[in-house]
């Protein structure tokens, strides 16, 4: 694993487009889909940034710097650079293209629970908002530093609170501080034999306590579930006091509070610690490609799989587009060969279908897989063999450096999710591709949409979008903003689909939330707030 510099903000790693390349086959294809031409646009340097300076009250600094030590309230401009904004296409342009970017007053990193209540409750006294700030990996504005009606804020790094505090093997149950970064909770708790299973493509740099507050999911939610299925408890500081809920693996004890705080971005409290459920570390595994003919038949075959619980560990349907951009960036006579290959086996529209089964031993791997080929047998499915399955499990963490690398290049390059039931995802995929590609054809360039689902249910799926298109020079954020809003209004017009399914509110989802849970679910969420915040310094701006 790749050390990454917890402060970079202009791209997914400190070297920007350095650890991925736009291969010329590949700048190749976009040119003749999109009319993209490439052009050199590197990040500007961070000294083109302007950061106002610190309006944080000296009364409040010295309270902070009395809880954690001088050395952790951190004012020099490159800590407050450092925790400016989130990871979205949005974000990264903004820290690409030089001007005013929205820098915290301070950055404080206190070292355990107790100092993240101290902190809280100072900041609450002073009237100072507080973003809680994990990875930085939001792309929905949650680590926006805004203020709300507070004259200053500061950013509360969980960076500090990076240790596995205990491990029950009997029940299988782990403590872990909320700052863990998810590569160092599976080492962690691989010392103890166990696994997570929570592999977000996010997973380099992303944390528990940032999983827990936006109900993530990962890559092998089919088998593991979503991070919410594997919380078992949540410690968590307020301006009211400590709160802890979860004692237990159910309980009939009234609503389930524990779900009121996952998912709740920061703006009902900051989480300390999260008790997670965890798994034997798998004895082996084996990942699959398989490629079915268009769209319905490969929504259909992986419906099939869902419902009748044959899915694999990871189970993901790319769209025809998106098997047409994957089969293109990797480019060479290979991709040739198995196209060539496709069609003599009749496939005219390519659907790659990865699954990636996990077995506690060898027989339970052979049993699984049994099961989804004998589901897959009822569709036309051609095998892939392990080779595309050991490919996409190769490539599972690079689509954020090959962002970097497009964006270095000049293209647009975003991505957007949803979820809804089965009888409404062809609408909804329809739906949401329309509204992309209507407002980014212009000026002669066409945008590639393309869509996979990797999050299946019973009763429906998650839906993800991947756009490409050459970036509009004279108003880059304009260009996607413009799009972003078509494709939000087009999910959650007569409820279509949701708002998110994994990335969460933060600032960008706000306006649509209304729509998804009414107006009474708005005034409940506004009363919690109250009863947990009285003095609104939250994460001012998110959620609600
Ligand atoms: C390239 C890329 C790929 C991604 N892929 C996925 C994916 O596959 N699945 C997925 O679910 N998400 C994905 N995301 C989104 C993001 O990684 C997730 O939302 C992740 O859960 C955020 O974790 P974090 O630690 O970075 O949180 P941050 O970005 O730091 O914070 C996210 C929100 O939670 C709040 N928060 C953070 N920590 C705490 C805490 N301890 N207590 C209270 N509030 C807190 C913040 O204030 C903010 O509102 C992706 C993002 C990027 C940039």
């Amino acid at each position: 694993m790749d050390h990454l510099d917890h402060l970079v903000r202009g791209s997914w790693t400190p070297s920007g487009g350095g650890d991925a390349e736009l291969p010329e086959h590949a700048a190749k294809w976009l040119a003749a889909r999109t009319g993209f031409v490439a052009r050199d646009t590197p990040a500007a340097p961070d000294s083109a940034l302007a950061v106002a300076d610190s309006a944080l009250p000296d009364s409040a600094r010295a309270a902070l710097t009395a809880v954690v030590g001088d050395e952790h309230v951190l004012l020099d401009r490159e800590a407050r650079l450092g925790r400016t904004g989130g990871l979205s296409y949005l974000d990264l342009l903004r820290h690409r293209g030089g001007g005013e970017v929205t820098a915290p007053d301070a950055v404080v990193v206190p070292a355990d629970p107790a100092q993240v209540q101290r902190v809280i409750e100072v900041c609450a006294a002073h009237g100072v908002g507080v973003v809680p700030f994990g990875g930085g990996t939001s792309v929905v504005g949650g680590v926006q530093a805004l203020r709300g009606d507070k004259t200053s804020v500061v950013v509360l790094d969980l960076m500090r609170l990076d240790k596995l505090v205990s491990v029950d093997p009997v029940s299988r149950l782990a403590v872990l501080q909320a700052g863990v970064v998810a590569p160092e909770a599976e080492r962690l708790l691989a010392e103890h034999g166990f696994t997570l299973g929570h592999f977000p493509q996010s997973f380099e740099r992303a944390t528990i306590g940032g999983f827990a507050a936006t109900r993530s999911s990962g890559q092998a939610s089919a088998g593991y579930g979503r991070f919410e299925d594997m919380v078992e408890g949540v410690r968590l500081a307020t301006p009211r006091g400590e709160w802890q809920v979860g004692v237990s693996p159910a309980s009939a004890a009234g609503p389930d509070l524990k779900q009121l705080i996952v998912g709740s971005e920061g703006a009902f409290g900051v989480i300390t610690e999260v008790t997670v459920r965890v798994r034997p570390i798998p004895a082996s595994d084996r990942y699959e490609g398989f490629v079915l003919d268009g769209w319905s038949a490969g929504a259909d075959a992986v419906r099939a799989l869902a419902q009748n619980g044959t899915r694999g560990t990871v189970t993901r349907l790319s769209d025809p587009t998106e098997t047409e951009v994957g089969f293109a960036l990797k480019g060479g006579w290979k991709m040739n060969a198995v196209r060539a290959y496709l069609r003599a086996r009749g496939i005219t529209d390519p659907c790659l279908l990865i699954i990636g089964w996990e077995g506690r031993t060898k027989a339970d791997l052979t049993a699984a897989r049994k099961a989804t080929l004998r589901t897959l047998s009822k569709h036309k499915t051609v095998s892939l063999g392990q080779a595309a399955g050991a490919a996409w499990r190769h490539g599972r963490f690079a689509g954020p450096r090959q962002r970097d690398a497009l964006m270095d290049a000049g293209v647009c390059v975003e991505t957007l999710e949803t979820a809804t039931y089965w009888s409404k995802l062809d609408a909804l995929r329809d739906t949401v591709r329309e509204a992309l590609t209507t407002t980014l054809t212009a000026g002669g360039h066409q945008p590639v949409v393309a869509c996979h689902i990797s999050h299946t249910y019973e009763t429906g799926a998650s839906l993800y979008f991947t756009t490409l298109v050459p970036r509009d020079l004279t108003d880059p954020v304009g260009q996607w903003a413009k799009a972003k809003q078509a494709a939000c209004e087009a999910i959650s017009t007569d409820s279509l689909g949701t708002i998110s399914h994994h990335h969460a509110t933060g600032v960008d989802h706000a306006p649509y939330l209304p729509r998804e849970i009414g107006a009474l679910g708005v005034d409940v969420l506004g009363a919690v707030k109250r009863e947990l915040d009285p003095e609104g310094v939250l994460n001012p701006g998110k959620l609600i």
